[in-house]
């Protein structure tokens, strides 16, 4: 951008500020302080979190015993814990992994299953049957899809197995990496349900190949991370978990370092895009920059990409 056109937007951004406000670019040096940890913020039983850097929240599962399978504690905190990232500004980013566990996991905890088998035993009427059914599906289905609705990215750092509610789960996230050891199953089918959360809607959305994913919807064929990565399931393919967490964190912490105003329009838009037309893709962005574009972040970027310094952005 040349000096004139720069000069042009810096006079027009410093007459936004209301008389008497603090200047619009007020908060370079002073505006981010350090975010808290979220090991002290957040107590799940099912799911740990820590604060490795700077408004990069890690969020592991915490079954190991059970190779992280979904218990309805799990389904419940990941719900909790996503709808309360979304409110946090400390935080910008998350990596979601699967902590000690030998794999991601093993998908829903098929003795959890089974006590629900036996509450639906001790109805005896169809409806209320159905209607406890219904109760815990949407709510299963909604806490893949809090992923979705939180605003902060979310990069899924899968290792070993990841299957059926695991797929289900990844699909909602923003970034997919993998260990060359990970392997994937849609596995519904192996125990006798059609998937319902989430993954038949979204897993064809985000390969974009209908036969190869419904191969694998009806058959529950288990694939490796070669071919995972060879259909645009994961992104990035790491030797190690080691290795996998360093590539994970590295991400995050880019994404942390940019205007939290600008990345979670971004997010915003990519969700709202992903099931609406091109045009109603347009206006929506129109809408959130109508705003974004007077927020100080807008000058910020635009003056440390100028002066060539890493810019502050204040919590958000
Ligand atoms: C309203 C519902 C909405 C949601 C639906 C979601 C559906 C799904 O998630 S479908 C998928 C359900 N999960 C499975 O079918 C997993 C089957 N398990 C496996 O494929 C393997 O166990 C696995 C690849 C995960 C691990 O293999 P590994 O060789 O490392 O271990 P194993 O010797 O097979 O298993 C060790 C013990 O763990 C028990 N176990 C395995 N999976 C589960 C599970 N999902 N829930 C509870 N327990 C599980 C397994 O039986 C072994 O137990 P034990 O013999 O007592 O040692």
């Amino acid at each position: 951008m040349n000096k004139v056109a720069f000069g042009a937007i810096f006079s027009t951004l410093k007459t936004m500020a209301r008389p008497g406000a603090a200047p619009i670019a007020r908060n370079l040096c002073a505006a981010a302080k350090s975010s808290s940890d979220a090991s002290e913020k957040y107590n799940f039983k099912t799911l740990k979190l820590t604060t490795p850097s700077p408004f990069v929240v890690h969020v592991e599962f915490n079954r190991p015993d059970r190779m992280n399978a979904f218990n309805r504690q799990l389904w419940t905190e990941i719900k909790d814990c996503f709808e309360q990232l979304h409110n946090d500004p400390d935080c910008r980013v998350v990596v979601l992994s699967g902590g000690a566990s030998k794999h991601f996991t093993a998908g829903i905890d098929l003795f959890d299953m089974m006590k629900l088998g036996q509450e639906l035993g001790a109805i005896e009427e169809v409806g209320r049957r159905g209607r406890l059914l219904e109760g815990t599906i949407k709510l299963y289905q909604d806490c893949i899809t809090s992923l979705e609705l939180c605003y902060k990215p979310v990069i899924v750092a899968v290792h070993s197995a990841c299957i059926g509610a695991g797929l289900n789960l990844i699909t909602a996230a923003d970034v997919r990496y993998c260990t060359r050891d990970a392997f994937f199953s849609l596995k519904e089918v192996d125990i006798g349900l059609a998937a319902d959360v989430g993954a038949l809607q979204r897993f064809p959305r985000v390969v974009g190949n209908q036969s190869w994913v419904r191969e694998l919807s009806f058959t529950a064929r288990r694939f490796a991370s070669d071919e995972a990565f060879s259909h645009g399931l994961v992104s990035r393919l790491f030797d190690n978990r080691e290795e996998l967490l360093k590539g994970a964190m590295k991400l995050a912490e880019e994404i942390a370092s940019k205007s939290p105003i600008a990345v979670q329009g971004t997010k915003k838009n990519l969700v709202y895009s992903a099931d609406h037309t091109v045009q109603e893709g347009l206006d929506h962005i129109r809408g959130i920059n109508m705003l974004n574009l007077q927020s100080e972040d807008f000058l910020n970027a635009i003056m440390a990409s100028q002066s060539k310094e890493t810019p502050v952005f204040a919590k958000l």
